[in-house]
């Protein structure tokens, strides 16, 4: 039953603190034009154990964004709090899935998980344990001998998925991740992904520019403009689990649908 967005409140499980992001300015050099401001101002509240989206159009700053929160890009300006103290990305545990998989070729499948374990100084006596479980969750669990390239482009992204969930992280960042798989493999996925974020009680931060995707998904979505601006909060307010063919996806999906056009700055 769909309830009034303002009404509900966030995850059924939230186990830790929100990460608030404050502020967030981020600007680029742009040869011969001084700078571009990416980010203006943004606020983004990561409940935990939160499904959460950020839809926006393309070039807005939503991978900057992501950068930002798992430290690859240093912002100009703003903060990151938690429970009440500054942190910085060091002080979180991420894990971060990207749109291609970016597997190691020459690597099997295994080699793959093991490289993101030793990268994160897991000890080598966990390591074939954790593998065996997450490959098994990814319903992977016979192909840790193969190597990246003899599989599907689903396949290989079950494996990053995989790979980002061994390091067992606290907070999975997902930029896109099943934007350039076949609408039937990404379907398959994000039920799948549904099933380990409540099993396993994950705080997800999911970008997508699909709004079907983040209404089916999340909890609540951050809305962001063309100019980076952030400007809209929304929770979803469908009870789960969601069936795609339920007429309450699309009626919740025209309305932010609508919200999002009148917004975006073209
Ligand atoms: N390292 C960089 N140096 C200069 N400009 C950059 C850099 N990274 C991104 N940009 C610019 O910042 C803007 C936002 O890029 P970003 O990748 O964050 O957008 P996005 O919303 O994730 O886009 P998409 O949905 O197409 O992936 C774009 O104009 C991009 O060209």
């Amino acid at each position: 039953m769909m309830m009034a967005a303002e009404e509900r409140s966030v995850s059924s499980e939230t186990t830790g603190e929100t990460l608030e992001l404050r502020d967030i300015v981020k600007h680029y050099p742009r040869p011969g034009q001084g700078r571009i401001q990416v980010l203006d101002e943004v606020d983004l509240d990561v409940e935990s154990g939160a499904f959460v989206s950020l839809l926006g159009p393309s070039g807005c700053g939503k991978t900057t964004l992501m950068n930002v929160i798992s430290g690859l890009v240093e912002p100009t300006e703003g903060t990151m709090r938690r429970g009440g103290r500054d942190v910085t990305p060091n002080d979180l545990s991420l894990g971060y899935i990207f749109q291609e998989p970016r597997l190691l070729d020459w690597k099997t499948v295994a080699g793959n998980i093991e490289f993101a374990l030793e990268a994160r100084d897991v000890p080598e006596s966990e390591w074939d344990e954790r593998v065996t479980r997450y490959l098994e969750m990814v319903n992977l669990d016979t192909e840790g001998d193969n190597y990246p390239t003899r599989l599907s482009g689903g396949m290989k992204q079950r494996v990053a998925i995989a790979r980002a969930l061994a390091i067992e992280p606290e907070i999975i960042l997902m930029d896109e991740p099943f934007s350039s798989l076949d609408e039937i493999t990404a379907r398959d996925l994000r039920q799948e992904l549904l099933d380990i974020w409540q099993r396993e009680q994950k705080t997800i931060l999911f970008v997508t520019h699909d709004i079907n995707e983040a209404v089916f998904l999340s909890d609540y979505l951050y809305m962001m403009n063309s100019n980076g601006k952030m400007f809209a909060r929304r929770n979803i307010g469908i009870d789960r689990p969601r069936q795609y063919d339920d007429p309450e996806i699309a009626q919740r999906e025209a309305e932010l649908y609508r919200e999002f056009h009148e917004h975006v700055v073209e």
